[in-house]
């Protein structure tokens, strides 16, 4: 059964161990609720008692007193116990679900991050996981804790008098039944409901992630046009919704409330008929009232799981994707890095590269080169297994990387890539995350290689500025920098440059080509860049052009040979004359 409930409500283990706890307390506080209408009772017995017996009704009155503060005290204790279960217990899962999810984000492959919508993937690990954490703490446990208390009950009141049981009753199939029956039509609304929030939401961030091209574009009025668009449709699904669900739930409340009609009735005529004790009348009276209370909460909770349904199916399918494992104990002699038939496709039947086979030196500089949409970062990326291939095998030291663990793996590796990222934090941190634990020497030391020192100290507050969200307040040549002084401070055997040095002037060029060179000796580098000029030192030189090796050798043989390589050395050549105008 937990492990049915884990699948059923993607919760942990002990998740959902927790849930079968919650819901055992739940239906103990449901029948508990029992406990005063029991009370009631025996001091009426009691009064009607000393009206038929001329005794006084102050007899025996600490007795009733003593007896109604045993009841508060055991739903006092009750209660506690079902608070602790429900909401401690629920809000330790929701956070576990949180790390499980980032956790296992971290494990996945980008393939994962590649098809997914990122602000779909931000609304699930915030949205969802509250609306998970209202249901776990509010709905699920006594919805199921509800429908055991009724049916147990249901069964005393049978066991007491038939026909009062079904009096009092009767109600409840028909208030369910309605409930359950508009499963499909809530289901419908909401799930249009929650995916034009979904839409809305993409929307805005799309928006804030391309305003400068929106305003560069004059597309402002489009923009805001197909927003509204989006808003309208989510407030009118909003409304449909929660009509939907409002008119189904407080119908079937408002009949569980004609129970109490034909209890009285019911009670009234069997006690005319003398068939029905006055004491049991006044028990079933109570009885009903006390449990309409909890089941209407349950006609509101049941309509509550129905919206659940996405947002757990999209929770799982996130939790179950496969993750990226391997061995974490890797320390290889040597770092040579070997591409042995590589193929590989961003989506099935697409491929990007097709029997790639080369072998990049420990102690060489290979370079990677040829037209643009070949596939050089695809295979810089795999060589780090950013993501895993679709076939042959890619090998760091002769072990083949998708049987190390992807965190070990990159401990050997130092990345520039052309799309630099940056923290919002300190230029220091910024540098320090190449290696976690730096002195403040040896950052300032790599940035000074990277030539990044000269413009950090013109900054407001030096190296302890803060920088804009990934480095905005920065230029494109000096993100990149402080990203090759990241690299440099890590110092890892493997070093994966992509058009490391594209952003830098000419002058700034050739003073990181000069640092680079110093820091890159006896590394493992694969280089990607675009100038021919860049790549004429390599030792080795790989071509690619449309997913496949087109050529492969030293500059010199390369040139010797003609082909792709000449053309594109020539080409760069001649641009070099071209001037504007
Ligand atoms: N994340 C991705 N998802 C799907 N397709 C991708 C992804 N990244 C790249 N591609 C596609 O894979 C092919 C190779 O891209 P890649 O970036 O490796 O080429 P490249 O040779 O580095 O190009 P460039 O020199 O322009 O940077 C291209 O057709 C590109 O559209």
């Amino acid at each position: 059964m937990i492990k049915k409930l884990q699948h059923i409500f993607a919760l942990s283990e002990k998740g959902a161990r927790d849930l079968v706890k919650a819901v055992i307390w739940c239906f103990v506080c449901n029948l508990a609720l029992m406990f005063p209408v029991g009370a009631v009772l025996f001091t009426v017995q009691h009064l009607l008692g000393c009206l038929e017996g001329g005794g006084s009704p102050m007899d025996g009155f600490w007795i009733y007193v003593g007896f109604a503060l045993v009841v508060l005290i055991l739903l006092f204790v009750l209660h506690w116990f079902q608070y602790a279960s429900l909401y401690i217990a629920t809000y330790r899962e929701s956070a576990n679900r949180r790390v499980s999810l980032a956790e296992t984000l971290r494990r996945l492959p980008l393939s994962f991050f590649g098809n997914r919508d990122l602000s779909d993937l931000t609304s699930t690990m915030i949205a969802d996981c509250s609306s998970l954490d209202q249901m776990f703490s509010h709905y699920v446990p006594q919805l199921f804790a509800s429908v055991g208390s009724t049916l147990v009950i249901g069964v005393c009141m049978f066991a007491c008098d038939w026909r009062m049981a079904l009096a009092v009753l009767w109600v409840v199939p028909v208030a369910v039944a309605l409930t359950a029956g508009s499963k499909k039509i809530q289901d419908a609304f909401g799930t249009k409901n929650i995916l034009n929030k979904r839409a809305v939401a993409d929307c805005i961030q799309e928006g804030l992630e391309t305003i400068r091209d929106i305003k560069a574009c004059h597309r402002q009025e489009r923009y805001l046009d197909g927003l509204e668009a989006k808003l309208a449709a989510m407030e009118g699904s909003s409304i449909r919704s929660e009509l939907a669900t409002g008119v189904f739930v407080c119908s079937a409340q408002a009949f569980l409330r004609l129970g109490l009609a034909t209890t009285v009735l019911t009670g009234g005529a069997l006690l005319l008929a003398g068939e029905l004790p006055f004491l049991y009348f006044l028990g079933f009276l109570f009885a009903a009232t006390r449990l309409y209370d909890p089941l209407g909460v349950v006609l509101q909770n049941i309509a509550a799981t129905f919206n659940t349904k996405l947002q757990i199916e999209r929770m799982r399918s996130i939790l179950e994707q496969p993750v990226q494992t391997g061995t974490e104990d890797f320390r290889p002699n040597r770092y040579d890095i070997t591409f042995d038939h590589v193929s590989f496709a961003y989506r099935e039947g697409a491929g990007v590269l097709e029997d790639v086979s080369f072998t990049a030196r420990q102690g060489e500089v290979t370079a990677l080169i040829g037209p643009s949409g070949g596939g050089k970062s695809t295979a810089c990326k795999l060589a780090a297994r950013f993501w895993d291939v679709t076939g042959g095998k890619v090998s760091l030291g002769g072990t083949d990387v998708s049987t190390v663990d992807p965190e070990a793996l990159l401990r050997s590796y130092s990345m520039v890539f052309q799309d630099v990222v940056l923290f919002r934090d300190t230029v220091m941190e910024n540098i320090r995350l190449g290696r976690r634990g730096a002195t403040d020497e040896e950052v300032l030391e790599a940035a000074k290689a990277a030539q990044c020192d000269e413009f950090i100290r013109k900054l407001p507050q030096g190296y302890q500025t803060v920088i804009g969200e990934n480095g905005s307040t920065l230029s494109g040549g000096e993100r990149q920098r402080i990203s090759i002084a990241r690299a440099l401070l890590k110092d890892a055997p493997v070093v994966l440059l992509d058009e490391a040095t594209a952003s830098l002037d000419v002058e700034n060029e050739s003073a990181v080509q000069t640092a680079l060179s110093r820091l890159l000796q006896g590394k493992t580098v694969l280089v990607i860049a675009h100038r021919m000029r860049t790549v004429a030192g390599a030792d080795h030189i790989v071509v690619l052009e449309n997913g496949h090796v087109a050529q492969q050798g030293t500059p010199a043989e390369l040139m010797e040979q003609g082909g792709l390589y000449r053309r594109m050395v020539e080409l760069q050549s001649e641009n070099a004359q071209w001037r504007l105008g």
